[in-house]
């Protein structure tokens, strides 16, 4: 039998401010320039939105991080507990909560030692706000006014309580966004999840309308505003890809356009793909950044523009593993100059982007089958455990591609 990993609760005064979620936030009222709000339009109507009749709410889909080093092991814990991180096979999934316990146990003390030397938490929440208080001014002022709300994966604010102000909010029509611009089971699939669980728990929550936009690194913001060399993706195991996640092939996709922008812009440099981050002794996606900034070193390679590729704000995996675990490994490896561009964050033109994405999935919350079931099938077709076998068979594959995994927003270019 399956049971649900205990999940532990964050810090309630955190909880408190954060469960009301995306109102600007205080500095932002002050005019923070890079997301300086352009001025709102009065509701005018457009497809999948009617300014009589709905509601609008984005909902943003993050992993969320430890606000305070009292808080990392209790992330770790919810993050391990998940079992599209740790896949375990049915019949000792029951084993999950204690194999969580034991892994956040033990790397806890090394994951707060790299919290504390980038300021003592993760900022993934406050830029995620800025960003959720940026997209709602640029749908704002394209005359859809929304209510933004996080949720965060595994830490707080939660699924539920994101849900939670969008109902009380009054919005009817949910347009579904993950932080993250490539699909893979263990990121998007994981929260996808996590609000469908949500959803069959709150039947009040099912009278919204959901639109998804399951991936969006094919999209000219997305692609054009960055010019870079040595791209570094957060990997997955080796076996998510076997098992037919879409995240490598995403990648190596959206690399491919950046590359051809550099190109076009007239840039002739050398271009890299590597991953970042992996966790516990299984192999994960190749080659490893390590290992390619090693390689490169003793090629001779005078310099390294890190591009963190797979991440849209700062957290852990820019500000310490990347800024100063993989620049003093460069350092040793003979690179003699490294610079690493920055995330997006809220920069303008890439929340634009964003805001058009949500405009071009609005539609889709006036088709019946796209209601919360887009999410079931969404998450079905991403394959885990033994549904992964299953993906190996052509028309399951067949079935995957026609669906919205692939599906994407208007704009959204399809790989090749
Ligand atoms: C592109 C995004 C990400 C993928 C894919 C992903 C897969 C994945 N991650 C772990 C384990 C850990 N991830 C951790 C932090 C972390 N991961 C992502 C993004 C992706 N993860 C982000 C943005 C962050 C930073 C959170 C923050 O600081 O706010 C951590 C915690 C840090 C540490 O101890 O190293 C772990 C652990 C697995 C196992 C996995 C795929 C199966
Ligand atoms: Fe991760």
């Amino acid at each position: 039998m399956h049971r649900s990993p205990r999940r532990f609760a964050a810090n309630t005064t955190l909880q408190r401010s954060l469960a009301s979620s995306v109102e600007a936030p205080k500095e932002l009222a002050k005019g923070d320039a890079a997301v300086e709000s352009p001025q709102p339009h009065p509701p005018r109507a457009r497809p999948g939105y009617d300014p009589a009749t709905d509601k609008v709410g984005v909902l943003l889909l993050n992993l969320g991080g430890p606000d305070t080093l009292d808080d990392v092991r209790p992330f770790l814990y919810n993050l391990f507990a998940d079992p599209d991180i740790i896949r375990l096979p049915r019949a000792i999934s029951w084993l999950q909560p204690l194999i969580a316990w034991g892994i956040s146990t033990r790397r806890a003390p090394k994951a707060r030692e790299a919290y504390e030397s980038i300021g003592g938490g993760s900022p993934l929440r406050r830029l995620t706000d800025e960003q959720g208080a940026a997209l709602r001014a640029a749908l704002g002022a394209a005359g859809v006014p929304v209510t933004v709300a996080v949720a965060m994966r595994y830490w707080a604010p939660f699924t539920d309580a994101a849900l939670a102000k969008l109902r009380d909010a009054g919005v009817n029509k949910v347009v579904v966004l993950p932080l993250y611009p490539q699909y893979s089971v263990s990121t998007t699939g994981s929260s996808l999840r996590a609000l469908r669980e949500c959803l069959e728990r709150d039947p009040a929550a099912r009278s919204m309308r959901f639109a998804v936009v399951p991936h969006w690194c094919g999209r000219p913001g997305y692609v054009s505003a960055r010019v870079v060399i040595f791209f570094s993706a957060h990997g997955v195991p080796v076996k998510y890809v076997e098992a037919g996640d879409p995240y490598q092939s995403e990648m190596e996709w959206c690399v491919k356009l950046v590359v051809r922008e550099l190109r076009a812009r007239g840039l002739g440099n050398r271009c890299t793909l590597a991953y970042q981050s992996r966790v516990g002794p299984v192999q994960w996606l190749t080659p490893y950044t390590d290992d390619a900034i090693r390689e490169l070193g003793a090629e001779g390679v005078h310099g390294l523009l890190a591009v963190p590729i797979a991440f849209v704000s700062e957290h852990i995996e820019t500000l310490e593993e990347i800024d100063m675990e993989y620049r003093e490994l460069a350092e040793e490896s003979g690179i003699k100059v490294w610079g690493r561009a920055p995330a997006m964050n809220s920069y303008p033109p890439f929340i634009q982007d964003l805001a058009e994405a949500v405009l071009e999935a609005l539609p889709q919350t006036d088709r019946a089958e796209d209601d919360p079931l887009t999410i079931k099938k969404i998450y079905r077709l991403a394959p885990v455990n033994r549904r992964a076998k299953k993906a190996r068979h052509p028309w399951l594959r067949r079935v995957l591609k026609d669906m919205a995994i692939f599906g994407g927003g208007g704009a959204y270019m399809k790989p090749e």
